[in-house]
């Protein structure tokens, strides 16, 4: 059980339930390739059925940490900190960039957009989810669209996200990994078809890496 006291400054977001932290390779996205520290925050309400974390969902289970630990940490490892989950917006976040831009880090986040933005990011990755879908300016902000494909109507999905988004957000495609032998082909034909969208693979699995 957490004391009320400590609850408090979590709902403030100085301090926050961190369920893992670790140097490794960015796999996904615009940014896969260069190394980078990422930050696990748990609590997750969103219920992706195919969710490769579902340890972060509760929150409970991973004890709350103060930002300032969680930013000292970060600065001995990395000049780029991606900041994930669980889904991180269920926490202010404005404690704990403004403690990672303090130290001149580069802050990206990997997020649903299901709760409303905060912190200051230099790089936003939104990952819309059907159940929950992003709310509020987040559509504008995002600097790549990432949607995961598991079935044929996620292409349609995915459409109507990439209307939503600014011009310049890069769209991505990224397959569900447990159906990536069966969905690859299909994000390949598409992207051909609709160059707009590039293919994003979870490259960390093929690389055996966090
Ligand atoms: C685990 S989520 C955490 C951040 C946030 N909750 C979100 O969904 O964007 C990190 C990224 O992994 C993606 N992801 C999760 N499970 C996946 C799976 N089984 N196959 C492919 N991508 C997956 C999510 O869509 C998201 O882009
Ligand atoms: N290497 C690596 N790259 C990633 N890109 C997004 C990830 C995530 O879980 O948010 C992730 C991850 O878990 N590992
Ligand atoms: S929103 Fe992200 S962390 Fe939450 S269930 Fe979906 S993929 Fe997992
Ligand atoms: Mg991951």
């Amino acid at each position: 059980m957490v004391s009320e006291e400590i609850m408090d400054l979590v709902n403030q977001g100085t301090m926050l339930p961190l369920m893992e932290e670790f140097y490794t390779i960015q796999g996904e996205g615009y940014h896969k390739g260069t190394a980078a520290y990422f930050i696990r925050v748990g609590g997750c309400d969103v219920g992706c059925h195919w969710c490769d974390v579902k340890e972060s969902w509760n929150a409970e289970t991973h004890p709350p940490i103060s930002v300032d630990a969680i930013v000292e940490n970060a600065t001995k490892h990395s000049d780029t900190i991606v900041v994930t989950g669980g889904e991180p917006l269920t926490w202010d976040m404005n404690p704990l960039t403004q403690g990672l831009k303090a130290q001149n880090l580069q802050t990206h986040i990997e997020t649903s957009g299901a709760y409303p933005l905060t912190g200051t990011w230099d790089w936003i990755c939104l990952s819309p989810k059907k159940n929950k879908l992003p709310v509020g300016e987040i559509y504008n902000k995002a600097h790549e669209l990432k949607v995961i494909i598991y079935n044929k109507h996620d292409f349609i999905f995915a459409e109507e996200q990439a209307a939503k988004v600014s011009q310049d957000c890069i769209l991505y495609l990224q397959p569900e990994w447990s159906v990536r032998e069966k969905m690859i082909p299909q994000i390949v034909e598409y992207v051909m078809k609709n160059p707009k969208w590039k293919v994003s693979l979870q490259t960390h699995k093929y690389l055996n890496i966090p």
